[in-house]
């Protein structure tokens, strides 16, 4: 063994056996290191120990290892600093609150928990008060009231996008009310949920899990979650007229993807494939819808939506462009005296409208809507598809799904924003609408009235937003990203090790 090498921060170095195999084994600050050597002679066992070892795909597992040595004594010292350095690790959580939708994706919630998740926190040490919801908002309502958050270190879902959207609604609105701060008011500077949030993927889509950890994976997701990850994460909020509607951490998607949910939505009993369906369908009908998009592009930031380079853990992007007070302002690009900045607007026919505050990868798309997003730097990726041909717009559709850029079409625009607001034309005001009218003559007016006349079977006016996969009630909204506002228990995506084991263990 050798003494306690401070530069270095290492605890002990030993030569050490598994089964018969000799290695040298090092602790330092919570990593525990193991390569193999040539060997010598009685060894005593120590009690086996679960570590994460990383698999294919961004899968982690649980594994143990039963390492023996020569004398009783080192014996001793090796379980002691491990015992002292586990319990001197303060991001790990202790006592978790859990909510299980059994009724996402698949209806496997309840047994996924139960089997894979729940003996995984139990090893841990990890103390669980879980909830299995019972309707609709039972998390959220729970988390805004009742739940008594000053006893837990987290809480986690069991289900999709839908149940981790719920818990985001409830913290947040009860750290805004714990602040004092008014929610509704679209310029507030929000206060930042200081309780994580684990995501145990059961669900249809799953894009926030895909998109931080890599996996949808439930052994993965409690993994991160029992070893103490952060990933800080940006929210949008939604506002209409001044009032708050919801927040949104994935998509919000007017045209196409509203399009999809809502009549995905009356298929709810097909599961997963229900949105393939509707999907197939709404590219069939090719609804295209008129509006005026208004945005705010992001100053002061590294990266624009083109990038080559991806959001990966310790993403330098999302360090440099996240939150310091200094920048907010000229961020923002507006102040207290009202002077809004440089916003720009955009009239036009969509058949999509999209925006992306972090790349949406998930199974369906495994790079994502933006594959250049990022999770944590302030910003969302407005992305607009105009009135093109059908033929085009699978062009656009199908990119989403191979190595082709699917923003290098002449329909499709994207800017990377920190507001945005969109009004479509026929909420625009009367003399709005009157100039339009005037500027494109007669057939304008006949296409409105027909427009307006459901009997005639035309395209509709309005689609909905579909917001982290809920219909909004309103279509003319104002959008705002508010930097970090909330932490999961991730780290984000891993970049492959090259040149490393597969095996870097971690003790848990
Ligand atoms: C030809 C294949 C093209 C495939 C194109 C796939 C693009 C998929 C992009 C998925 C982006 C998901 C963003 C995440 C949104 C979540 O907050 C939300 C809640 O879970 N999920 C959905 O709204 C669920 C949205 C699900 C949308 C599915 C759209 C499927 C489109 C199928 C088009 C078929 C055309 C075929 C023509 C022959
Ligand atoms: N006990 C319950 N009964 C009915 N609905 C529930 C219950 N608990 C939660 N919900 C609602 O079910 C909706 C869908 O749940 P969830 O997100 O878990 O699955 P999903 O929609 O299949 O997946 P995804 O959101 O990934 O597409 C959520 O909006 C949530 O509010
Ligand atoms: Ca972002």
């Amino acid at each position: 063994m050798t003494p306690m090498d401070k530069p270095n921060r290492l605890l002990l170095l030993s030569e050490l056996r598994v089964r018969d195999t000799a290695y040298n084994v090092s602790l330092s600050r919570s990593l525990l290191t193991w390569k193999r050597r040539a060997s010598s002679p009685v060894y005593h066992p120590f009690r086996p120990m679960s570590y994460v070892e990383r698999c294919q795909q961004h899968r982690w597992r649980c594994a143990a290892v039963t390492f023996t040595c020569p004398d009783g004594g080192l014996c001793q010292s090796w379980v002691g600093a491990i015992a002292e350095q586990l319990a001197a690790i303060t991001s790990r959580p202790r006592r978790l609150l859990i909510y299980i939708n059994p009724y996402g994706g698949k209806r496997q919630g309840g047994r996924v928990y139960e089997q894979k998740v729940a003996p995984l926190f139990a090893q841990a040490a990890i103390s669980t008060h879980v909830i299995v919801t019972e309707h609709a908002n039972h998390a959220r309502d729970h988390l805004r009231t009742d739940a008594e958050l000053k006893k837990y270190d987290g809480v986690v879902c069991v289900g999709g996008d839908g149940m981790f959207s719920e818990i985001v609604h409830g913290l947040i609105w009860r750290t805004q009310m714990d602040s004092s701060l008014d929610p509704n008011s679209p310029d507030e500077t929000l206060t930042s949920c200081s309780l994580r949030i684990g995501i145990i993927p059961a669900g249809s889509t799953d894009c926030i899990c895909f998109a931080t950890v890599g996996t949808n994976d439930p052994v993965t997701s409690a993994l991160h979650i029992i070893v103490g990850d952060s990933q800080p994460m940006d929210v949008c909020s939604i506002h209409h007229n001044n009032t708050f509607l919801r927040y949104s951490v994935s998509l919000l998607g007017y045209g196409f993807y509203g399009d999809v949910l809502t009549d995905s939505e009356r298929k709810r009993w097909m599961g997963p494939v229900r949105y393939d369906f509707s999907g197939l369908k709404m590219f069939l009908t090719h609804h295209y819808y008129e509006g005026t998009v208004s945005y705010l592009p992001a100053r002061g930031v590294v990266g624009t939506p083109r990038d080559a380079a991806r959001c990966r853990s310790g993403c330098v992007v999302c360090q440099h462009n996240g939150p310091k007070p200094s920048e907010r302002a000229e961020k923002y690009e507006t102040d207290d005296c009202g002077n809004d900045g440089d916003w720009r607007t955009i009239r036009g026919k969509f058949l999509a409208i999209n925006a992306a505050s972090m790349s949406c990868a998930c199974p369906r798309s495994p790079k994502g809507l933006s594959p250049a997003a990022h999770l944590a730097d302030g910003t969302t990726d407005l992305i607009l598809v105009r009135k093109c041909s059908r033929f085009d717009f699978l062009r656009h559709l199908l990119r989403h799904t191979n190595k082709e850029d699917q923003f290098d079409l002449n329909f499709v625009e994207v800017h990377r924003v920190v507001r945005f607001r969109f009004m479509p034309r026929h909420c625009q005001s009367d003399s709005d609408l009157e100039l339009d009218l005037l500027e494109n003559g007669k057939r304008q007016i006949f296409g409105q009235i027909c427009r307006d006349h459901p009997a005639c079977g035309c395209a509709p006016a309005y689609s909905s937003w579909n917001c982290d996969g809920e219909i909004l009630t309103h279509t003319a909204i104002d959008v705002r990203v508010h930097c970090r506002l909330i932490k999961l228990f991730a780290r984000g995506i891993e970049e492959p090790q090259v040149f490393e084991d597969l095996t870097n263990p971690c003790a848990i």
